[in-house]
């Protein structure tokens, strides 16, 4: 830092935009990740930012690594409607920290998934247009072939990391794909260590090559999550989920948990479904752990999805599902193959808006208040607003709304 000379390092501190003379973001944090922290943030009068909501991530950690210098690189050049735009980065000189500008998306479908599971719970029905799978689906796909085609992997696709905008964005029911691969450390799939990551890691959407040692991460990775996250919409619940332990210390990528379950839903995967699979660098594993996988012979997907959901084999959406969840990553469709589906060809088709008009049930999100670490800290439930209170104020919001509709049929 000696080489530039004083005076001109004064001028351009000087001129430097901070991001706190830009943006309010006190008292407005509304959740904590892997990746760091999220505040969401209004541009002071002063900024020159146009008037709405943005999303402010402090990164954690500090100083530029190799990664994220990458990451930002290519975030910046990443132009789509399906993947969550970077509006501006901002280097803290003095702590070195760094901050990245989106737009504010109110909704995720970790939350939007939470809300219905509760209020199937609570007996409620949450009315949602018929096409709401569909519409997602067809979002995410067009998201992730944008970043396929530019040689993009996500690398770590879950229902948190898929946005949809919210009644005060232009936007309105908007899908946007975040956190490209900035959560990655490394771009080899080791797990990252927890250490880093108050959050615990999931591997439910964890393709099975992943845990089984695979070396390097692919699109049909991202192709496995996306199958995972679509039959999460269908049955509120995550197809593969495992209990974790607290402590993941191991960055072994073979998780015997993990595989345990999936085969408990799919089945064994014979020679005949997935050829290369003896050349996986954790098959020695595996055999010892499963040996031939008989016990799981009766299992497969169509069975779990009839039997937990009543749904038909022969229907295009369960096609589609079972073609992204192939065990051979080399059977899954591409991102383009998968938008050719019959499923997104037939009534009813996917709309912009997934909430294709219908009232949106889900609260904002909450700001939370810096207890970073007790148990409760929404971070660790990822819950930002308890979801039976938003649950409430829909139920009566909807009660006023089919009342004022009974009363107006007796009166016409
Ligand atoms: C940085 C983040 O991806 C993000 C972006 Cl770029 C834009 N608009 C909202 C968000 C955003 C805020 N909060 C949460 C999430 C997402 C996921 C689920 C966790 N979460 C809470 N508040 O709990």
């Amino acid at each position: 830092r000696a080489w530039m000379d004083a005076d001109f390092r004064r001028q351009l501190s000087a001129r430097r935009e901070r991001v706190e003379d830009a943006f309010e973001f006190e008292g407005r944090k509304v959740g904590r990740g892997s990746y760091g922290q999220v505040f969401k943030t209004k541009p002071r009068s002063c900024a020159d930012a146009p008037a709405g909501d943005y999303a402010l991530k402090q990164i954690e950690g500090s100083g530029l690594s190799m990664s994220a210098c990458r990451e930002i690189a290519l975030l910046r050049e990443l132009k789509h409607p399906n993947v969550i735009s970077l509006k501006q980065v901002y280097l803290a000189h003095e702590t070195r920290q760094i901050w990245l500008l989106f737009d504010y998306a109110e909704h995720d479908l970790w939350r939007m998934i939470n809300f219905h599971a509760s209020a199937k719970k609570c007996n409620s029905q949450v009315s949602l247009p018929p096409n709401f799978t569909k519409s997602i689906m067809h979002q995410i796909l067009c998201g992730i072939h944008y970043l396929h085609s530019n040689w993009v992997l996500h690398r770590d696709l879950k229902p948190a990391n898929i946005l949809v905008m919210g009644t005060t964005s232009p936007e309105r029911g908007r899908v946007k794909i975040a956190d490209l691969g900035l959560a990655r450390l490394f771009h080899q799939p080791l797990t990252p260590l927890t250490e880093i990551d108050p959050v615990v890691v999931t591997f439910w959407y964890r393709a099975p090559e992943l845990l089984l040692g695979a070396r390097h991460y692919t699109k049909a990775i991202d192709l496995w999550a996306i199958g995972c996250i679509m039959a999460e919409l269908i049955t509120d619940k995550p197809l593969f989920y495992c209990k974790q332990e607290e402590d993941i210390k191991t960055s072994s990528p073979y998780n015997r948990d993990q595989l345990e379950r999936i085969f408990s839903v799919m089945g064994f995967p014979s020679q005949q479904d997935w050829r290369d699979l003896p050349h996986l660098p954790k098959y020695g594993d595996l055999v010892r752990n499963f040996g031939t996988g008989q016990q799981y012979a009766r299992f497969s997907l169509g069975r779990h999805m009839s039997r937990s959901f009543g749904m038909s084999e022969t229907s295009p959406e369960f096609r589609l599902l079972s073609r992204l969840l192939a065990m051979d990553p080399l059977r899954r469709p591409s991102a383009r193959e998968a938008l050719e589906d019959r499923y997104f060809l037939e009534e009813p088709r996917p709309a912009a808006d997934v909430f294709n008009g219908f009232d949106i049930p889900y609260g904002k999100r909450d700001f939370i208040s810096d207890s970073s670490d007790n148990k409760d800290d929404p971070a660790r439930q990822q819950q930002s607003q308890p979801v039976h209170a938003s649950l409430q104020q829909y139920q009566q919001s909807h009660q006023q709304a089919l009342l004022l509709q009974q009363q107006q049929q007796q009166l016409s």
